[in-house]
C-alpha cells in the first residue's frame, strides 16, 4: 500500500491499535491505561500556581463555543428496572425526546452519517444577566420555541463494504437511541423498537433490515435528490466559506449572496453521477446525469492497477504521466498544436487511445500512469457534460458535490478546466467542502423537530477539534470517552508525528495551454488522509449568536485585517505563535496548579496546536478562509479543549490588585484638570495602559524590567501626540463641541475592553466613568470565555465593585446597571439615588478570543448595541487584527496600541509601541 497513511496502524508498546477519526472525537480499541511517554516540550514549573482547579467552564458562560463533548443528557440518569440484569435500561429524564440524533446516506461505495450531540446547557441565571435582561429589555420572546438550544452537527463516513463497522460507532455512541429510554451498551435491538431515522440512497432501502435486526430502529426513507437539494441550499446559504473556485491549483473562497442563489446547477458526483436544476427551496428538476462517475473511477481503477483502496489509486495519479497512455493531439499532428479549432498538442485527443496501437499489455503500462489517464478521462467528461447542461438551461454556476471530488485538487482542476474551456469562461465550476455529505444532511433536515433549516449562517459555528489534522482509520468501539483517553492518543500518536504531515497534493500553477492540461507534479507525493481531507469541522448550532446590529453593512463587513492567504503572512505568524507555545504551556500549567495531569494536558495542548498550525502551513485553506483571528482563536479552543479554562487567571488578578490600589489617585489627579485636558489624559490612559498585553512577545519581554506600575507610567510618559493614527481633535469637538456649542452626550456607548489590570482599571474604567459623568450610558462588553489576559463579562462586576469603592460616580452607575448589587443596603434609598444616574452595564460579547468577528456576537450584546450611539473598541486584537477597517452606523473610535512591529509596519507605516486612535463619525449627523 505504498507507504499511504490511509487507515494508519499505530504500533505502540508492541501492540496494535486502530483509531477511526470523525470530525470530533477519535476512538481507540485500547483501554489499558499506559505508562505517559515523556512530551516532547518541556514544562517548566511556574512558581504562581493556582490552587484550585476548575474543569468545567465558568458558571454563567452560557455561549459555549467550545467545551467537553455532551452526546446524551445524562443528568439525573437512573437505571430502570434489576441493576442486577446485564444491560440494564437507563432512563435519560432530562434527555429531550424530540431531539433528532442522526441521518444517514448509504450509496453505493460510502455510508454518509450526519449526526447531531446537544450542549449541556451550563446557563446560570445570574444577577448581572437578569438585571441587564431587563434593562435592556431583553425577552426570551425572540427565542424560538423548537427544541435546538445549541448543539453540535458531525460529520463522518464509512465504506459502504464495512456496514457492521457503522453499526457499531452507531451503536457505540448511542445515536439510535432517540427518546427517553437509552439502553447502554446493549445488544438488546428491542428497546429502540420505535426509533426511526432518516436515511436516503439505496442502501436505505437494501440494508433496512439489517439496522432493525442490529439496532432496532427502522428508517425512514427520503428521497435522495430531494436530499441532495436539501443539503446543497442549506450549506450554501448557513455555512460560511462552503463554496469555493479551483482553477490552476488556487482555491478561493467564493461568497454566495443568498438573494442570488438560484437557479444554478448541482452535480453530484458518487458512484454514479446527477445533475440537477435547482430553482429554490424544494424546486428542482433531475435534468441528466451519467453513469460514468466515482465508481467506474474507482472500480475501472482497481482492475487495472490492483490498487486496494480508492485513496491509493488516487495518490498513484499523483505520479502518473498520462501521455504514455493517452492519445494527443501531439501524437496525431506530428508533434504540432491544431490551433485552427483552438487545441494544442497536448490536448487528449483520445483517452486510452494509445492503447490502440501499441503490442503492449496491461503489465506494460504503469499504474500511476494509467490511474491518471482515468481520473482525467472521468473528470473532464463529467465537467463537459455539466458544462452543457448548464448551456441547456443557461446556468452560470455548477456546484459540485460527492466524494469522488474527495478534496483533491486536480480532481478538480480538471473539472474546472473542461467547464472554464467548453463555456469560455461564461460558467464557473464550484466546489463545496461539505462535498459528499449533501445528502446525509438533506435527511436530517427532513426531520420536522429541529428547524435547523431557520438557522442562519451567524448561528452556526464551525470548528476544528483536535483530530482534524490527523489521519483517520479503522473503527472499533468503545469511544475515546475522557480527555484522559483523547491526551494519551496524542502522546502515542505524535510518536509517528511524520504522518501529520502529509502534504495535500497540489497541482502546479499555470498548466493549461490550449486546451490541453499538463502531467501534475504533486507535492509530496503522499495523499492527505480521507479522514482529514474532509476539511470540515464540527458545526456548533448557536441559536442565539446575532449579527451585530450596527455594522455598516453587514455583508461587507470582513473581520480580519491580516489575510493569511497570503504565505508571506501566515509563515510569520505560524512563527510567532510556535515560539509563543512553551510559554503558553507554562503559564497554562502553573494555571492548573502545576500538577502531573496538567503537565500531561499541557504538552497534549502543545502537540495538538501544532499539528493544526502545521496543517494549515500545508493547505491554509484546510479550515475555511483562514485570517489571523481564526488563528488566534483556535488556540484558545485548543486549550479549552483540554481542560485550561483559564490560563492566565493568577496573572490577571495580580495586575487587577495592583491597579486597584493607584485608581483612587489616577481618579484624584483628572478630577484635577480641565474637561478638555481630561478628555485627552483619559484618551492618552487607554492606549499607554494597552501595553499590558500578555499575547505579546515583546510586551511580555517589558514586564520583567519592571513593576506594573513602573512599566503604566513610563508608557503613559512616552504617549507623545500625533500618535500615528490620530483623530483624538475630532472625537473631542464630537464630545466637547467647539466654537461655544456643546453638542448632546452620546445616549449609549458600547465600550469592547481588552485586557485586565491596568487596561481596564486604569484605561477602560475612567473612560467609562468620564461617559457616565456627562449622562452616557455605557455597556461594558467584555469576553465570553477567557482569551490570553482578557478580561471576561464574568469578572468584570467584581472589578467594578472595587472600583467603586473609591468612586461615587461608579458606584451609582453600577448599582444603577446592577452590577453592585450586594451594595443595595437601604433599596428604597438606593433606588432614589440610582434614579439620579444613568446606568454602568456588562454584558459578554458571545466571544472567546482576543479578536472579535462582529457577525456572531451574543443577543445580548446586539440587544445592548440597538440604543447605542457610540462604539468604543479598544486593543489591538478588536480594533486592529480585526475590525481596523469595520464600518458602523453610528460614532466609532478604535484605540490601541500596537505591540507587533510587523503590523504596525503593514497596517500603520509606523513601529511598534505607536498608538491608533481612529475616529469615524455615523453617517447621521448628530445635530
Ligand atoms: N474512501 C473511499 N472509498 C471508496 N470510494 C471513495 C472513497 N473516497 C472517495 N471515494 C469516491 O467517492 C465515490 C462515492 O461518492 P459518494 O458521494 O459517497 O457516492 P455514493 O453515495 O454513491 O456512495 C466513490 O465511487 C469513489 O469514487
Ligand atoms: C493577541 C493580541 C492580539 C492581543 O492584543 P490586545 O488585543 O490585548 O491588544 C496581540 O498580543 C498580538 O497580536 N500578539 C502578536 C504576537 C506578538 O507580537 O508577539
Ligand atoms: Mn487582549
Amino acid at each position: 500500500m505504498a507507504g499511504l497513511p490511509v487507515e494508519p496502524l499505530l504500533e505502540i508498546d508492541g501492540k496494535n491499535e486502530e483509531k477511526v477519526e470523525d470530525n470530533n472525537d477519535i476512538y481507540i480499541n485500547d483501554n489499558n491505561k499506559q505508562s505517559i511517554s515523556k512530551g516532547a516540550l518541556p514544562v517548566r514549573e511556574e512558581s504562581d500556581q493556582v490552587g484550585e482547579r476548575e474543569m468545567a467552564l465558568p458558571p454563567g458562560s452560557s455561549i459555549h463555543r467550545s467545551g467537553s463533548r455532551p452526546q446524551l443528557d445524562l443528568s439525573k440518569a437512573a437505571i430502570q428496572g434489576n441493576p442486577e440484569e446485564r444491560d440494564p435500561t437507563i432512563l435519560l429524564p432530562n434527555q429531550s425526546d424530540d431531539i433528532s440524533h442522526l441521518a444517514l446516506d448509504i450509496g453505493g461505495s460510502l455510508i454518509k452519517l450526519v449526526y447531531f450531540s446537544r450542549h449541556e446547557d451550563q446557563s446560570t441565571d445570574d444577577t448581572r444577566k437578569k438585571t441587564v435582561k431587563e434593562r435592556l429589555g431583553i425577552s426570551n420572546g425572540n427565542r424560538r420555541s423548537y427544541p435546538i438550544l445549541g448543539g453540535r452537527l458531525h460529520f463522518v463516513k464509512f465504506e459502504t463494504s464495512k456496514i457492521n463497522e457503522c453499526l457499531d460507532f452507531i451503536s457505540s455512541k448511542q445515536l439510535h437511541c432517540s427518546g427517553i429510554e437509552c439502553h447502554h451498551w446493549t445488544s438488546d435491538s428491542t428497546a429502540n423498537r420505535n426509533t426511526v431515522i432518516k436515511a436516503t440512497g439505496g442502501g436505505a432501502f437494501k440494508f433496512a433490515d439489517l439496522f432493525k435486526q442490529r439496532l432496532g430502529v427502522s428508517l425512514d426513507k427520503e428521497d435522495e435528490m430531494d436530499c441532495l437539494v436539501a443539503g446543497a441550499n442549506f450549506l450554501l446559504k448557513a455555512i460560511r466559506h462552503e463554496a469555493f473556485t479551483h482553477m490552476e491549483g488556487q482555491k478561493e473562497f467564493v461568497q454566495i449572496d443568498h438573494n442570488d442563489l438560484f437557479p444554478y446547477l448541482l452535480v453530484n458526483i458518487g458512484s454514479g453521477v446527477s445533475m440537477i436544476k435547482v430553482d429554490g427551496d424544494g424546486k428542482f428538476q433531475r435534468v441528466s446525469g451519467t453513469n460514468v462517475g466515482g465508481g467506474t473511477y474507482w472500480g475501472l481503477g482497481r482492475l487495472l492497477t490492483k490498487c486496494k483502496s480508492f485513496d491509493e489509486l488516487l495518490e498513484l495519479s499523483q505520479k502518473g504521466d498520462n501521455s504514455t497512455i493517452d492519445m494527443l493531439v501531439g501524437d496525431i499532428y506530428g508533434g504540432m498544436d491544431y490551433s485552427k479549432i483552438g487545441l494544442s498538442a497536448s490536448t487528449i485527443a483520445s483517452s486510452f487511445g494509445k492503447a490502440i496501437s501499441d503490442n503492449k499489455e496491461l503489465k506494460d503500462y504503469r499504474p500511476e500512469d494509467i490511474s491518471l489517464s482515468l481520473l482525467r478521462m472521468i473528470s473532464y467528461n463529467i465537467g463537459q457534460i455539466s458544462y452543457l447542461n448548464a448551456l441547456r438551461f443557461g446556468l452560470k454556476r455548477i456546484f459540485f458535490g460527492g466524494f469522488f471530488i474527495r478534496g483533491h485538487a486536480y480532481t478538480m482542476d480538471t473539472i474546472s478546466f473542461a467547464v472554464q474551456f467548453w463555456s469560455k469562461g461564461d460558467a464557473q465550476a464550484m466546489f463545496l467542502r461539505h462535498e459528499g455529505f449533501l445528502g446525509a444532511l438533506g435527511a436530517f433536515m427532513s426531520y420536522e423537530k429541529h428547524g435547523l433549516d431557520d438557522l442562519r449562517v451567524h448561528q452556526l459555528v464551525e470548528r476544528f477539534p483536535m483530530g482534524a489534522p490527523y489521519t483517520g482509520g479503522k473503527i472499533h468501539g468503545p469511544p475515546l470517552g475522557d480527555l484522559n483517553e483523547k491526551i494519551s492518543w496524542m502522546e502515542k500518536f505524535v510518536l509517528k508525528g511524520t504522518e501529520i504531515t502529509a502534504p495535500v497534493p497540489m497541482a502546479p500553477p499555470g498548466t493549461t495551454g490550449l486546451g490541453g492540461f499538463e502531467v501534475p507534479s504533486s507535492k509530496g507525493g503522499t495523499l492527505r488522509s480521507d479522514a482529514s481531507a474532509l476539511n470540515v469541522g464540527v458545526l456548533h448550532l448557536v441559536p442565539s449568536l446575532d449579527v451585530f446590529p450596527l455594522l455598516a453593512d453587514p455583508k461587507m463587513y470582513e473581520p480580519n485585517t491580516v489575510d493569511l492567504s497570503d504565505h508571506n503572512e501566515l509563515e510569520y505568524w505560524f512563527m510567532v505563535l510556535s515560539e509563543q507555545l512553551p510559554d503558553l504551556v507554562d503559564k497554562a500549567v502553573a494555571s492548573e496548579g502545576g500538577t502531573d495531569d496538567a503537565k500531561r494536558r499541557g504538552d497534549a495542548f502543545a502537540r495538538a496546536f501544532s499539528a493544526h498550525l502545521a496543517r494549515l502551513m500545508e493547505e491554509p485553506a484546510a479550515y475555511g478562509k483562514l485570517g489571523l483571528a481564526n488563528l488566534l482563536e483556535l488556540r484558545e479552543e485548543c486549550l479549552r479543549e483540554f481542560h485550561f479554562v483559564d490560563a492566565y487567571r493568577s496573572i490577571k488578578q495580580r495586575e487587577n490588585e495592583a491597579s486597584l490600589a493607584v485608581l483612587p489617585d489616577l481618579l484624584v489627579e483628572l478630577d484635577r484638570m480641565s474637561e478638555e485636558a481630561r478628555l485627552l489624559t483619559l484618551i492618552e490612559g487607554v492606549l499607554a495602559a494597552n501595553i499590558f498585553d500578555w499575547g505579546s512577545r515583546a510586551c511580555v519581554d517589558l514586564y520583567h524590567k519592571g513593576t506594573i506600575i513602573e512599566i503604566y507610567t513610563m508608557s503613559r510618559n512616552k504617549m507623545q501626540r500625533p500618535w500615528r493614527v490620530d483623530d483624538f481633535d475630532l472625537f473631542k469637538e464630537r464630545m466637547l463641541g467647539s466654537g461655544g456649542k456643546k453638542p448632546p452626550p452620546h445616549k449609549r456607548a458600547l465600550l469592547f475592553v481588552d485586557n485586565s489590570g491596568a487596561d481596564i482599571v486604569l484605561g477602560m474604567l475612567p473612560l467609562a466613568r468620564e461617559l457616565l459623568r456627562r449622562g452616557t450610558e455605557v455597556v461594558l462588553v467584555a469576553n465570553s470565555l477567557p482569551a490570553i489576559n482578557d478580561v471576561t463579562a464574568m469578572e468584570l462586576p467584581d472589578i467594578v465593585a472595587e472600583a467603586a469603592k473609591h468612586c461615587d460616580i461608579l458606584r451609582r452607575a453600577a448599582e444603577a446597571g446592577g452590577l453592585i448589587v450586594d451594595a443595595m443596603v437601604n433599596t428604597l434609598d438606593s433606588c432614589k439615588e440610582n434614579s439620579a444616574s444613568v446606568p454602568l452595564m456588562v454584558v459578554e460579547n458571545g466571544c472567546g478570543s482576543p479578536c472579535i468577528d462582529l457577525r456572531q456576537v451574543s443577543s445580548e450584546l446586539a440587544a445592548a448595541a440597538k440604543d447605542a450611539d457610540l462604539i468604543i473598541l479598544e486593543g489591538m486584537g478588536r480594533s486592529l487584527h480585526t475590525n481596523f477597517n469595520a464600518r458602523f452606523k453610528c460614532d466609532a473610535l478604535k484605540l490601541a496600541m500596537v505591540k507587533n512591529q510587523r503590523l504596525a509596519e503593514k497596517l500603520i507605516k509606523g513601529k511598534i509601541y505607536d498608538c491608533v486612535c481612529r475616529y469615524e463619525a455615523a453617517q447621521v449627523e448628530w445635530l
